[in-house]
């Protein structure tokens, strides 16, 4: 039975004649724990954004829960399940954690966003903010602006309004960069948390953060895949090294 919920095959995508992403072919199984590494430049948010929907390919296909999903857009690729979050964070810095939270379904719901509308009295869609700051540990922060919070609790945030989407795949883009150690230990308890019918695709460049939580791992350079397997085999090829540290 095939299980896959994410399948690329010959995938590229150019930008001004330079391939950004190149020739990539790579199926994630049902509640696998993927991490893509790879040097800056290698084409990982690259290849996000096209799963996402957020970028169109130059060519090839793009498979979601066994669904060509290449010619949807991003809102009809959310609405298969997929959420992600990203490098940079876009919040509205003067709302609440929870007004961010329910902005990020409202989208979802695909109405609309409308600054004059009464969001009071989306009740349930403000219960299930409340219900994933919690989940990310932020509960007790939810009605306090994004300004007043520490980098940290952003990120948690920008987790919990993917969660909130309850996505069947999440795509977490360097989900710790920028952390303190306290902040990056509290991140991942969070990601351990989630469970297996989650599946996850992490970008991630703390190698023992990412061995830590990886199933399988994919090694990109230039765009391309140059290694892939379970962590021990990634661990393990020369190439690894090569291309990741450098030597
Ligand atoms: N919108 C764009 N226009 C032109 N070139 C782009 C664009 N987006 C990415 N690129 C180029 O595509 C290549 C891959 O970039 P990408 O951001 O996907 O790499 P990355 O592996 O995510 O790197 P990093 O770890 O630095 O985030 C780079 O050479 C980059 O300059």
């Amino acid at each position: 039975m095939n299980t896959a919920v994410l399948e690329i095959a010959g995938l590229n995508r150019f930008f001004g004649g330079l391939p950004a992403v190149q020739n990539v072919t790579l199926k994630v199984e049902a509640g696998e724990r993927r991490l893509l590494l790879g040097p800056n430049g290698a084409g990982k948010t690259t290849l996000f954004n096209l799963i996402a929907g957020d970028l169109k390919p130059s060519s090839g296909t793009i498979s979601l829960f066994g669904r060509d999903v290449t010619k949807l857009r991003t809102d009809q690729r959310t609405q298969c399940g997929v959420a992600r979050t990203y490098q940079i964070i876009t919040l509205f810095a003067k709302q609440t954690l929870a007004h961010n939270v329910v902005l990020s379904l409202l989208g979802l719901r695909k109405r609309r966003w409308n600054p004059f509308a009464d969001l009071g009295a989306e009740t349930a869609l403000w219960e299930r903010a409340r219900e994933v700051l919690a989940l990310v540990g932020l509960g007790h922060a939810a009605d306090r602006p994004v300004l007043e919070t520490s980098y940290g609790e952003r990120r948690r945030l920008e987790i919990a309004m993917a969660l909130a989407q309850d996505p069947k795949i999440l795509l977490l883009d360097e989900p710790l960069a920028g952390l303190s150690a306290d902040e990056r230990f509290e991140v991942q308890r969070l990601l351990e948390r989630i469970p297996r019918d989650v599946t996850i695709v992490m970008i991630e460049h703390d190698m023992d953060v990412a061995l830590a939580f990886a199933d399988r791992i994919t090694v990109l350079q230039r765009g391309q895949i140059v290694v892939e397997g379970t962590r021990a085999e990634v661990v393990a090829d020369p190439k690894t090294r090569e291309v990741y540290l450098g030597h």
